[in-house]
């Protein structure tokens, strides 16, 4: 098909296979801690992790429960039962010589994701997402995969649980596995089933091929899309990088077609640093590695577990929630949604204060400073308190939203301090109203200058007893009211 291709528009059909680690206190089939980043190599490893002869795996609950949930937020299906199998190769990232996986009875099926792409809405499909161990982790010391002089070998990440979801092919561009994968790292932490922070807790594999852009017009031939010679890239572990590794191999693809060679049908590395792909060897079929059920492992009876657990409200469900009960635009709800922290803390004011208020100040001041200071809202845990205190100082009119904003978050932020504590160091407290209003009358009982120029007509002069005003009360008073009171009394 290449050399018809050469003369017709080609577009890009792509598909992912996404590896997210789930956020679990021990590995998969065995006991280890996974909580390994700062521990020795080779520390939190065990008889089963390191596959030993004799050493039996026990499945932990937790990756199950983890992965059907993900599967009731994708909408698929959970069979009766689950089964695991050996998936057989050599590697030294695997010291069984097999990685424990699943293959013919997956624990999710035929699931979907809406995904929003600049102003489209796209279905994407989820064919399976199956539980598994990971694999060791390699450092290449003194180069890249294919040049270093050795590589080291760490078993502490062996066993962690991963799960894969295998989307179909249907991203027709490099942008939309980009929004697919925020969304999905989205649900993944409104699931609670993942942490976004760990290094290497979300890896791609991109698979890329190039057809005519005619035979993706309409109902799209899944004959056309199995003939494709597709690539497969590896080593992707960013939105960002799926982005560039795909985008990268759509020129080559597209240059070698319309140079009227064929693209090979091979598994290439992603090399960050280079910005630029790498051929590393041609696809294995399924064939080659001989999968066979584990007869370690029962297989599991997971009927009643889909009724059993309960997931949260989901991104989506609650933006158009946010919209509708709180009366929020669309971007402030999209910003208040964007992850679980950060919407729950915002129903926890909207309830008790103005919901405007509430959308203002977490949306716009808290977001926008903890942007600014390249800090999330997780960086305030432990400080939710001293947040809502200050919306509560505005709310009830102590302080202005000006000196909110830019003395007491500020110093919150920068300072660590807490708003009781700054707003008293600061001497921020709102003068009161009969303190203004003194201010008022002796402004103008000090200057009756001024008040001849205003009573003969002179505007300007209204200002200057405003300054006066606020001067005597240490700016902390409301120019504006101090304006209308003004000139209630000299109208008199
Ligand atoms: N023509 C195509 N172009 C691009 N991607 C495709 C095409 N056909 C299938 N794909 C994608 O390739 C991926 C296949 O993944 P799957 O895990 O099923 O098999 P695999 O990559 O052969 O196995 P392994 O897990 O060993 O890598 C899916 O994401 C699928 O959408
Ligand atoms: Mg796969
Ligand atoms: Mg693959």
């Amino acid at each position: 098909m290449s050399t018809q291709a050469a003369t017709e528009d080609l577009a890009a059909v792509i598909g992912l296979e996404v590896h997210v680690q789930l956020e679990t206190d021990t590995k998969i089939f065995c006991g280890c801690s996974t909580d390994a980043a700062d521990a020795e190599p080779n520390t939190h490893t065990c008889p089963t992790c390191l596959g030993l002869p004799g050493a039996l795996p026990v499945l932990n609950e937790g990756a199950v429960e983890a992965a059907v949930r993900l599967g009731k937020a994708l909408h698929a299906d959970i069979p009766e039962r689950t089964t695991f199998h050996r998936k057989n190769y050599f590697y030294p990232d695997l010291p069984k010589g097999f990685q424990l996986t699943q293959y013919d009875a997956p624990i999710c099926q035929d699931g979907e994701l809406e995904v929003r792409v600049e102003d489209r809405r796209r279905d994407i499909g989820i064919t399976r997402a199956h539980l598994e161990e990971d694999p060791g982790s390699l450092q290449h010391v003194g180069g890249s995969i294919d040049t270093a002089d050795y590589t080291k070998v760490d078993y502490n990440r062996a066993g962690t649980p991963l799960v894969e979801i295998v989307t179909e092919p249907d991203f027709r561009s490099p942008d939309e596995t980009r929004a697919f994968l925020a969304k999905l790292e989205e649900v993944l932490e409104y699931l609670g089933i993942y942490d976004a922070e760990r290094d290497g807790s979300l890896r791609v594999d991109a698979n890329i091929s190039m057809v005519s852009a005619d035979d993706l017009a309409g109902e799209v031939d899944d004959a056309v899309l199995a003939e494709a010679n597709r690539t497969e890239v590896k080593n992707i572990s960013s939105h960002k990088g799926a982005q560039q590794a795909l985008a990268y191999e759509v020129t080559r693809q597209r240059n070698a077609i319309q140079r009227g060679r064929e693209v090979e049908q091979e598994t290439r590395h992603w090399d960050e640093s280079r910005g630029i792909t790498v051929s590393m060897r041609s696809k294995e079929a399924e064939k080659d590695y001989r999968y066979f059920e584990e007869a370690d492992l029962p297989p599991l009876e997971v009927s009643d577990w889909k009724e059993r657990l309960e997931i949260p409200e989901l991104p989506d469900a609650r933006r158009e929630r946010f919209r509708e009960e709180y009366d929020l635009s669309e971007e402030a709800a999209s910003k208040l949604t964007s992850t679980k922290e950060v919407a729950d803390f915002f129903e926890e004011i909207a309830r008790e204060y103005d919901p405007d208020l509430a959308a203002t100040w977490v949306a716009d001041n808290l977001l926008g400073e903890l942007n600014y200071r390249d800090m999330a809202v997780t960086d305030l845990e432990g400080r939710f308190d001293e947040f809502t205190r200050l919306v509560e100082l505005v709310a009830e009119d102590e302080i202005t939203e000006k000196n909110a904003r830019e003395v007491v978050l500020r110093g919150m932020l920068d300072e660590g301090e807490t708003p009781d504590d700054i707003v008293e160091a600061e001497d921020l407290g709102k003068t009161s109203g009969d303190e203004v209003q003194a201010a008022v009358e002796a402004a103008i009982a000090e200057n009756p200058d001024a008040v001849a120029d205003y009573e003969d007509g002179d505007e300007g002069a209204i200002n200057f007893l405003v300054g006066q005003v606020m001067q005597k009360t240490g700016g902390s008073a409301d120019p504006g009211q101090v304006n209308g009171l003004l000139r209630e009394e000299l109208d008199e």
